[in-house]
């Protein structure tokens, strides 16, 4: 049985975590700051609890720089809730921002038979479709609110051969002129297809106002830079850079929030004949509570603190100095595959390739399925585990998470070389 020492996991999710935080979390379960009781069996509502909470929220946006008029969310539901959450909450504000730019009175059916045609013509929900979770988030949003709704801004199947691994050029995007939302998945686990920037076209004007971005970061977040102001909600599932899997984190601009913005009501959008959210989907319920309007896990977000303030010990600069690793990282294992275009091939474009989830096909002659079986197997016997590509794409993937040290990359390096000249 290998010990933990001699393995590098490079998992698309869940990932690994640092062993030192593992080793410290292992002790908190059995008994939590001298308190004779685990972290996992104390109340969610106990002063413990919310002390951990605000920290981890603080250092979250210490890491990122989260803006002030932002507020920090710890929900359920994975990457999928909030593929319905998005939907739902900024359509309703959408509704409510209607309502209030038109004057209409929703106590009076005239004003709401106006608000329902202007729902019915001009409520757009915009994806960018550019894999599989961008894929799965536009679907979500089609099967609540109907396809009418929701506007395919573009989709990177139609310029790759029916296949994703590219991100269409910005000048071909439809965007809808006042959409709920833009949606976009900064990175696409699955495919291996990453957007390098924020995109320009949704850039804010010099009066600051801008498009109401959404971002899905589950599997890049805290591996870079990002512009939050910009973006009006990004969320990311904790299972690859910041803990275990059962947090979902959301960032969200407080504007969307009471008292600036408040969800139409339930029999408002009832006769509107829009959804109406789970109450735990609903944004301001999960903020009016500070994250525990239910039972939320404060292990998980134990967790993440830990992993938070490692990052904060480790990088003076923040997430900064974390970017810097991830694109040493990157750049190691891309270079050894790129030696060897005879038996490798990166499956996304170039200017597009994820520096998380390095995506390629292995072949010697033409039997790719022996050669990837080999890879894969010898891999295994050096410790370098994980690296099955995901079951829609097949081929081998190698996630280089935030806890996938340099001298894991620099294995994997070493080995995509070996195997190539064996
Ligand atoms: O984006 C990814 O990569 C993911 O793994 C998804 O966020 C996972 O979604 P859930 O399984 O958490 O719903
Ligand atoms: N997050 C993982 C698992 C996804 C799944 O199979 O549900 C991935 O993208 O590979």
């Amino acid at each position: 049985m290998p010990s933990r020492s001699e393995i590098t996991y490079f998992g698309a999710g869940p990932a690994l975590l640092p062993t030192e935080v593992l080793e410290d979390a292992a002790k908190a379960l059995i008994n939590y700051q001298d308190t004779g009781l685990g972290i996992a069996e104390h109340s969610h509502r106990s002063q413990l609890a919310t002390d951990i909470i605000n920290k981890a929220k603080a250092d979250l946006a210490s890491c990122l720089d989260v803006p002030e008029d932002y507020e920090i969310l710890f929900m359920h539901g994975g990457g999928t809730g909030e593929f319905s959450a998005t939907a739902y909450n900024f359509a309703g504000a959408w509704v409510a921002n209607k309502q209030k730019e038109l004057g209409l009175d929703s106590t009076k059916p005239e004003d709401v038979q106006k608000l329902k045609e202007v729902v019915n013509k001009d409520l757009k929900l915009d994806y960018l479709v550019t894999g599989g979770w961008s894929q799965k988030a536009s679907a979500e949003a089609e099967r609540l609110f109907g396809a009418e709704h929701v506007n395919i801004v573009a989709d990177s199947r139609k310029e790759n051969g029916g296949k994703f691994g590219s991100i269409p050029d910005e000048s071909s995007w439809n965007l809808s002129k006042d959409a709920a939302l833009v949606y976009y998945c900064a990175n696409e686990t699955v495919d291996g297809v990453e957007f390098p920037a924020f995109p320009k076209a949704l850039e804010p004007g010099p009066d600051g106002k801008g498009p109401i971005v959404i971002a899905d970061m589950s599997s890049n977040i805290l591996t870079q830079k990002i512009p939050v102001k910009n973006f009006s909600a990004i969320f990311f599932g904790a299972q690859k850079n910041l803990g275990p899997t059962g947090i979902t984190v959301v960032i969200l601009k407080k504007s969307f929030l009471p008292p600036v913005t408040s969800q139409p009501s339930p029999a408002l959008m009832r006769k509107l004949g829009l959804p109406i959210p789970p109450i735990i989907l609903q944004y301001e319920t999960i903020a009016k509570n500070n994250s525990l309007y239910n039972t939320l896990s404060i292990f998980d977000v134990y967790i993440i603190g830990q992993v938070l303030q490692r990052m904060l010990k480790t990088y003076p600069d923040k997430v900064a100095g974390q970017q810097a690793v991830t694109d040493k990282k990157a750049q190691l294992v891309y270079d050894a595959i790129e030696a060897y275009p005879d038996v490798y091939r990166v499956i996304p474009a170039k200017a597009t390739r994820s520096r998380v989830n390095v995506c390629f096909r292995v072949s010697k002659g033409d039997d790719v399925d022996a050669a990837e079986k080999a890879f894969l197997a010898q891999g295994t016997a050096q410790g370098l585990t994980g690296l099955k590509g995901h079951r829609s794409l097949g081929g081998i993937r190698a996630s280089l998470y935030n806890s996938v040290p340099l001298e894991g990359a620099e294995k994997l390096a070493k080995f995509i070389r070996d195997f190539a000249t064996s």
